[in-house]
Formats: structure tokens, C-alpha cells, sequence
């Protein structure tokens, strides 16, 4: 199931809000529409934002009907607009400066084969992506012994990607080569990603998968259920400290305190060279509704105040290794990520 396409001149998004209970899609003809898409989580998932706000710029000048002299100005908006959708995710940046260069090299040859170029790279973003995942997957999966049960949080699989996913490749990775006894499943409030989409991905694979609240994972531990915790990434500085959905942090400490490995698993476009540490990291506060409510039904007193940050930064004392499709980083992180950069 594509959690994005392109069909004469439509951006379809798997609508991810509807996630599990209804599957469609929203067609979108306007960059406006992507936009909004991502602010609202309708697509979410750094490598998925990446390849979605392409896209969104490729619609953007297929669907230009203006004159000729307002075709720059239209574009920089655009390019603005989906670089404001949300802060944290790395790969929004990564994709929309790969787009603007492409922009400029075909800029001569006029709008339409610039809209054509842009769609082509944003095709070929979509399916490096995919291969991306199937690599980091498969160099993951050889960290651990048969039959290995994993922790993960959040959604970092097919739904947060243009396939396959990132920790949930490795996941399927180790599915596949009949490594996995079973994934233990965040919830992740206050989205419920885990909840909502993690279990629904797995189970439609038929990959063996078992829910908990976040608040459940220490017990777990405690009890000597999990033999590791494999997490995605949304942005992750020089150094290897690493910003992802909030809890990843709190998975991090209990592991490292029951001697567990930590894994991060994300493709190099998801490593912001240009930051020293996760202290630079912005991190996205969303809705307070979001907190005061679960899937719309208010949880609490109306209006109580809320802290509700979307990521939270792991440091790199705490990672034992960072999966890419490069192959796997270990401490100290500044110079082997460094090393799989060159
Ligand atoms: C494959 S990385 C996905 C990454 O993005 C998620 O955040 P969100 O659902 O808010 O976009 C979460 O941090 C995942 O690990």
C-alpha cells in the first residue's frame, strides 16, 4: 500500500489520521494541500515528509497557469511554505534543497521542463528511499540472534517512509530471516502512531507484534522480555545525538539501565552534519489538544495547560549503534558517521 502517488497531475496521501479503522486517500492539486497535509499528520515520518513536500513542490509547478514573470516568485513560495510545515524532521530540508537544485539547473529550459525534472526527482527520491530502507534493514538485522524480541516506539516503518521503513526494516528484516520471536509496540501518546500504526503495519505483514502503553516499557524490561530496542530518527547531529518521537529518550535510560542495546535506525539524510549536537536540534511543540484529548474525546479538565513536544533528543552515550544503508555506525559517532558520509 503507497502512502504517497502521482496520477495525472494529482498528489494522492494515504490519510494517516484515519489509520487503522479507514484506509483512503486525500487528493491533493495544490501545494497548499501538502502542506497542510504534513502539518495535520495526515503523511508523517521524516523520510515520508522528505519525499511528500517534493512532491508538493513537482505539483506546484505542473500546476502553474500564470505568467511567465510570476513563476519564480510562485516557487519560492512554495518552497517556503513546505519548509514551514514542521521543524524536527531533517529530511524536509534534505529533500526540498535537492529540489530547489534541481529547480535552478532546469530553470533556462523553461516551466515545463522544469516541472517535468521536478517530478522525475521527486520518482527517483520515492524509490531511493524504498532502497534505502530494504539496505539499512539488512544491515540491521545481522545485529541480533535468532530469536531476537525488539522494542520500538512510535511509527518508523512502510507508513513513515516510501516503503519498507527504517526500524521496522530492520524488523523486517529479521522477520524474514526467521530471526524475530516478537515486536513489543509502543502506543506513543499522545498520536498513538504506535498504536494506531505500528500494529496495524505489522499486522498486515503478518509480523508477530504485541501493544503496550508507554509506561509499560520498564516492567518489560525489568522482567527480561525485550533483548533490544531499535527506534527511528528525525534528526540526528554530528555527534550521533539523536531527536525522535518523545519517549524515545525514556526507552534510551531504562535500556542502558538493564544493559539492553539501543539501536537508531535512519538513512543518512536523516544526519544533519551541520550541527555539533542534539542541543541544536529544534524540536516541534504541537496542539495542546492533542495531550487533552485521545482520537477527539477529551481526556481531562478543558484548557488545563500542556506540555506537549513532538520529539525528545537521545544522546549518543546512550545509542549503541546508528543503522544506515551505509552500514552501521558505532561510538564514537562523529567519526564514523563521518566515516559512512565519505
Ligand atoms: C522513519 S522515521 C519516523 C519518525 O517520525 C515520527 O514522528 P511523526 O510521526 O511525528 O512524524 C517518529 O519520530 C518516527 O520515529
Amino acid at each position: 500500500m503507497k502512502t504517497v502517488y502521482w496520477q495525472e497531475g494529482v498528489l494522492y496521501l494515504l490519510d494517516q489520521t484515519a489509520l487503522p479503522g479507514t484506509v483512503r486517500y486525500q487528493a491533493c492539486r495544490e501545494a497548499e494541500e501538502v502542506a497542510q497535509a504534513i502539518r495535520d499528520l495526515v503523511v508523517r515520518g521524516a523520510p515520508l515528509i522528505g519525499v511528500t513536500a517534493a512532491y508538493g513542490v513537482a505539483l506546484a509547478a505542473w500546476g502553474f497557469d500564470g505568467p511567465e514573470p510570476d513563476f519564480d516568485r510562485r516557487m519560492q513560495e512554495v518552497f517556503d511554505l513546505l519548509a514551514s510545515t514542521r521543524p524536527t524532521a531533517v529530511n524536509l530540508f534534505w529533500a526540498l534543497n535537492r529540489m530547489k537544485k534541481v529547480y535552478t539547473e532546469h530553470r533556462a529550459q523553461g516551466r515545463e521542463q522544469v516541472a517535468v525534472a521536478l517530478l522525475q526527482e521527486a520518482e527517483e527520491m520515492f524509490a531511493e528511499d524504498v532502497a534505502t530502507n530494504q539496505a539499512m534493514g539488512d544491515f540491521g538485522e545481522k545485529l541480533f540472534a535468532p530469536r531476537v524480541t525488539l522494542l520500538t516506539v512510535c511509527n518508523a516503518g512502510s507508513l513513515a517512509t516510501c516503503g519498507y521503513g527504517t526500524a521496522l526494516g530492520v524488523i523486517r528484516s529479521c522477520h524474514r530471516e526467521g530471526k524475530l520471536a516478537m515486536v513489543y509496540a509502543c502506543e506513543t501518546r499522545p498520536v498513538l502512531q504506535g498504536a494506531r500504526l505500528t500494529v496495524w503495519e505489522l499486522c498486515q505483514d503478518g509480523i508477530p507484534v504485541t501493544l503496550i502503553t508507554d509506561n509499560m516499557a520498564g516492567t518489560l524490561m525489568q522482567q527480561s522480555k525485550v533483548d533490544g530496542v531499535v527506534v527511528g530518527a528525525d534528526r540526528i547531529a554530528a555527534n550521533g545525538d539523536t531527536a525522535n518521537k518523545i519517549g524515545t529518550y525514556m526507552l534510551a535510560v531504562l535500556a542502558h539501565y538493564h544493559g539492553l542495546p539501543f539501536y537508531v535506525a535512519a538513512p543518512m539524510s536523516t544526519v544533519d552534519f551541520s550541527l555539533s549536537s542534539g542541543k541544536e536540534i529544534p524540536i516541534e511543540n504541537r496542539d495542546p489538544d492533542e495531550v487533552r484529548k485521545v482520537m477527539g474525546t477529551p481526556i481531562t479538565v478543558p484548557d488545563v495547560p500542556v506540555f506537549n513536544p513532538a520529539f525528545d533528543v537521545t544522546p549518543n552515550r546512550l545509542i549503541s549503534g546508528i543503522i544506515t544503508e551505509k552500514g552501521v555506525a558505532l561510538p564514537p559517532f562523529d567519526s564514523s558517521l563521518a566515516a559512512l558520509r565519505g
